[in-house]
């Protein structure tokens, strides 16, 4: 193979483009959303406040925080041709299938969804954000055989996402933990499914397009899936005096640990450490010490066996299930809240765009005859 020739497989270690929206430092372990670290941003903000900081670059005023709150509680309604669509779908359907159907649907309805100037796109990016809850929360009602609960505007984006998904008011410590995985999970830099979305709309395609596509990407278990991927590996080992054995077993067939390892950071995840705070705070709450002594159990020997650290699928997955959430659920909530990074990575590859296409090096035959 010649100089020209090296191959870069999954991209690993390539850097492709600049970007202002998060800095991951594996070397220090920490994760910036525009500068700020993001345990300080989950310690003290709304998840709203943490959208507008990512899209603008700046905080909000709290003049320009009122009236997004405002605008996001204006549009939580589904519109009746995205809640027929979802009605539509088999109960079979994975539900990342629906909110990606979903998200399609909104797209379509948008008679300027072509319309890729700057602040059409950000008027886009809010209404998506604000429909999402919509979505995740009546899919997994209608799973249960139960009807729809109508958004609450006297009620918080975290707030209102548990009331929807619950039809009851949640309490101060579960929404606390709630927001604070939607904050930690709403940006990443250049992950696979926010790659994918940057190279829909380096094309010029639109941002409905561009977010579908990433909620494919995000999908799977190697991405946002494992979250989901965890809890059944929970349910499967039952109790922590079964972990070691599980995952000695695991390993000897050479599985994938879900929720264990990162393609950036190699020693911990940035975000693990206060998502593990509030999975804490959970376990607490519903008096629930069984499930952070499997956490704990399974954490330690993969440690001990391979060296490899947990992911921030790997608190949040347990975490949602405390909440009362389907486990088929969790990957959905990645999704409403990285809509927001998404949403900002989209903006800036379209301000300065190069179409992403890379090369190949092709390996198959030489050329050759058809057959006479
Ligand atoms: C929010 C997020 O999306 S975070 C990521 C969520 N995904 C997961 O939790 C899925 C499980 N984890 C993985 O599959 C991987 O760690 C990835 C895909 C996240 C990162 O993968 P890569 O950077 O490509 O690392 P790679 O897969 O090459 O692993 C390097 C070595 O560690 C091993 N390894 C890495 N992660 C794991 C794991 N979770 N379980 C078992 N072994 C692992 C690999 O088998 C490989 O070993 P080898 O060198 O003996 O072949
Ligand atoms: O950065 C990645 O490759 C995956 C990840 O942790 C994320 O998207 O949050």
């Amino acid at each position: 193979m010649t100089q020209e020739q090296v191959i870069y497989k999954g991209l690993a270690g390539v850097p492709v483009d600049y970007t202002a929206i998060s800095k991951v430092n594996a070397e220090t372990n920490s994760l910036l959303y525009r500068g700020y670290p993001v345990q300080e941003l989950a310690a003290t903000c709304s998840f709203e406040e943490v959208a507008w900081l990512l899209w603008h670059g700046e905080l909000p005023t709290s003049e320009q925080l009122d009236g997004f709150v405002e605008t996001e509680r204006s549009e939580r309604v589904l519109a009746s041709n995205v809640r027929r669509a979802i009605d539509d779908l088999p109960l079979t359907a994975h539900p990342m299938d629906v909110c990606r159907t979903a998200v399609s649907v909104i797209g379509a309805n948008d008679p300027e969804a072509e319309d890729n100037r700057p602040a059409q796109n950000l008027r886009k990016a809010k209404h998506l954000f604000a429909q999402l809850p919509a979505i995740v929360a009546y899919d997994q009602r209608r799973r249960r055989g139960q009807s729809l609960v109508e958004p609450r505007d006297d009620l918080d984006y975290a707030q209102n996402f548990l009331w929807m998904t619950f039809g009851e008011e949640a309490e101060p410590a579960v929404v606390d933990a709630f927001r604070v995985s939607l904050v930690l999970y709403a940006e990443h830099s250049f992950n696979a499914s926010t790659f994918a979305a940057r190279v829909i709309v380096s094309t010029l395609s639109d941002i409905y397009s561009a977010v579908t596509g990433a909620i494919g990407a995000l999908k799977g278990p190697l991405h946002g899936g494992a979250n989901e991927a965890v809890m059944h590996a929970f349910d499967e080992i039952g109790t922590a005096d079964r972990a070691e054995s599980w995952l000695d077993d695991a390993l000897a067939r050479k599985a994938k640990v879900m929720g264990f390892g990162h393609r950036v950071y190699k020693h911990g995840d940035s975000r693990v450490p206060t998502m593990r705070a509030a999975l804490e705070s959970l376990v607490e709450h519903y008096g629930r010490p069984d499930l952070l002594a499997l956490y704990e159990t399974l954490e330690r020997a993969m440690d001990e066996r391979k060296g490899i650290k947990p992911n921030l699928d790997y608190p949040a997955g347990p975490a949602f299930s405390l909440m009362g959430f389907d486990t088929e659920t969790f990957t959905p909530i990645f999704v409403a809240s990285r809509v927001v990074g998404w949403t900002a990575h989209v903006m800036e590859q379209l301000a300065s765009n190069a179409l992403i296409r890379p090369l190949s090096v092709y390996n198959g035959h030489e050329e050759r005859q058809l057959p006479a």
